[in-house]
């Protein structure tokens, strides 16, 4: 029987197996920040070991730091040290690290990619969840937690259970005005939250075809939504595309091996998978969540449903998110206020994204009361927004615009939205809590973000007044 692309790639990395035990799997690439890896380097200090492979493994600044003013001292403590940490760790362990002033520094999984060190049938690994976004490249990736990281950077292996294996067959077109950010909201609202726990999970069909490797990227990173170990995509034209002619990617001379090699990573016709779904792209709308899961989310011309409509089980959980949300059944969400917008995040802060965004936002004004923010994912995106002028017409309507890292996707610096406040934000999670302290959070595409910002409550972009960009330097 044939093998799926997850079962390829396991293969290809398995390094020992032994029943009833979890494999030893073999890790191509580790990324590092400065959150999860303080105490698994502090753990190799102790048992005085060194990291494996310091070639195969890079270090970014991204969760913790601030997006305004990056010098020394920041007015966080603890971001501080978290920082000065990662530092001397990469000093003493001789690891590549993209601090503040480098041209490299962003996000870890928007430069991963950017950088060619994402490839196809890699295995890679990150104490962080949305690793997963690395799947859009035909790799398994995933996140670790950081005795794992410690477990990585001692041996350059993972111990790993195989997980169950989960086709999503989509079918048909993305309609016109709709994106992959309200493509993967829809699935993750079709089929639950928690609906892929356990399993690795492989995108397919046309739809997933004809996305941009950036919007590939978009609907694996909120793979994890789906309470996935991880998404993949087959790697195609289109990967192979992305990745040519990037800092790491194979030079000439070894590129015509690599694209052999990575045309044999698809699932095999006859390979078998423990369940299979179907979801039509046709039926997919412009989409906002209204709840505190990423499943609990709406069309654009919907209203704000009622829990009594729900199947039960959702009953309870809905009636605890709209109490926190602060929204009645029956409203309408195009006429939901907003009183924030966060453009940024793994999900969305690409420069596809921003480009998007800025058609959207060019030549109107950001609403009265709105306070509207764009956090680039990383230098390089916001250096070629620069050069694109995207930045001014950003600006020029009233947003703000700050230096690459996550910024208001967690709230872990100084980009916080105020108790009670109502933010449309481009990222992955809408948990109470999430972008600070009783913070309403509405996931959005960056398209659905910039109207919201112009007209200070949620609005079909459908039916947006584009002014086309003149004389935009692309
Ligand atoms: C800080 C980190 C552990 C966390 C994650 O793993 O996802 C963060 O990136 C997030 O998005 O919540
Ligand atoms: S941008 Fe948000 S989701 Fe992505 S790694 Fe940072 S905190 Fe996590």
């Amino acid at each position: 029987m044939g093998k799926t692309m997850y079962e390829k790639i396991w293969d290809r990395h398995l390094v020992h197996e032994e029943k009833g035990q979890p494999g030893i799997l073999y890790i191509d690439l580790h990324l590092v920040h400065e959150v999860t890896s303080p105490q698994a380097f502090e753990g190799l200090r102790v048992s005085g070991r060194k990291v494996r492979r310091p070639d195969l493994t890079f270090a970014t600044m991204d969760h913790s730091i601030p997006t305004l003013n990056r010098s020394f001292p920041f007015k966080d403590e603890v971001a501080q040290k978290q920082v000065e940490a990662l530092d001397k760790n990469c000093r003493d362990f001789e690891i590549e690290l993209y601090d503040l002033n480098s041209r490299n520094q962003g996000i870890v999984h928007v430069i991963a990619p950017e950088l060619g060190l994402t490839q196809p049938g890699q295995t890679i690994v990150c104490g962080d969840s949305h690793t997963s976004t690395h799947g859009a490249f035909g790799a398994l990736a995933f996140g670790i937690g950081t005795s794992e990281v410690e477990h990585v950077l001692a041996t350059q292996t993972l111990k790993q259970y195989k997980s169950k294996t989960l086709a999503i067959n989509i079918e048909g077109e993305l309609p016109q005005g709709t994106t992959a950010k309200d493509l993967i909201l829809s699935m993750i609202g079709k089929f639950g939250h928690d609906f892929a726990t356990g399993y690795v999970m492989e995108y397919r069909g046309d739809a997933i075809k004809k996305l941009s490797m950036e919007e590939r990227m978009t609907v694996c990173n909120m793979s994890i939504e789906m309470g996935a170990r991880a998404g993949l995509i087959e790697p195609d034209e289109t990967t192979f595309h992305y990745i040519k002619g990037r800092q790491f990617a194979p030079k000439e001379e070894e590129w015509e091996a690599a694209i052999q090699d990575w045309k044999q990573l698809y699932s095999d016709a006859d390979a078998s998978f423990d369940e299979v779904v179907t979801f039509n792209a046709e039926e997919v709308t412009p989409k906002v969540t209204w709840g505190t899961n990423p499943g609990q989310v709406a069309g654009i011309t919907e209203k704000v449903p009622s829990p009594e409509e729900l199947p039960e089980d959702q009953q309870l959980a809905a009636r605890k998110a709209l109490d926190y949300i602060g929204l009645k059944p029956g409203t309408r969400i195009d006429e939901t206020p907003v009183d924030v917008v966060f453009i940024g995040s793994c999900t969305n802060s690409r420069i596809e994204d921003l480009r998007k965004a800025a058609e959207i936002v060019n030549g109107y004004k950001v609403a009265e009361n709105v306070r509207a923010l764009v956090v680039p994912g990383s230098y390089q995106v916001k250096k070629q927004a620069e050069q694109e002028g995207l930045s001014d017409i950003f600006t020029e309507a009233g947003f703000e615009w700050r230096e690459a890292g996550c910024s208001m996707c967690l709230g872990m610096n100084e980009d916080i939205v105020q108790p009670g406040e109502r933010c449309a934000s481009t990222s992955n999670r809408n948990f109470e809590g999430r972008q600070g302290r009783k913070a309403r959070t509405h996931l959005v595409s960056p398209e659905m973000a910039a109207a919201a910002a112009i007209e200070g409550k949620f609005t079909d972009v459908r039916n947006w007044n584009v002014k086309k960009i003149e004389g935009i330097r692309q």
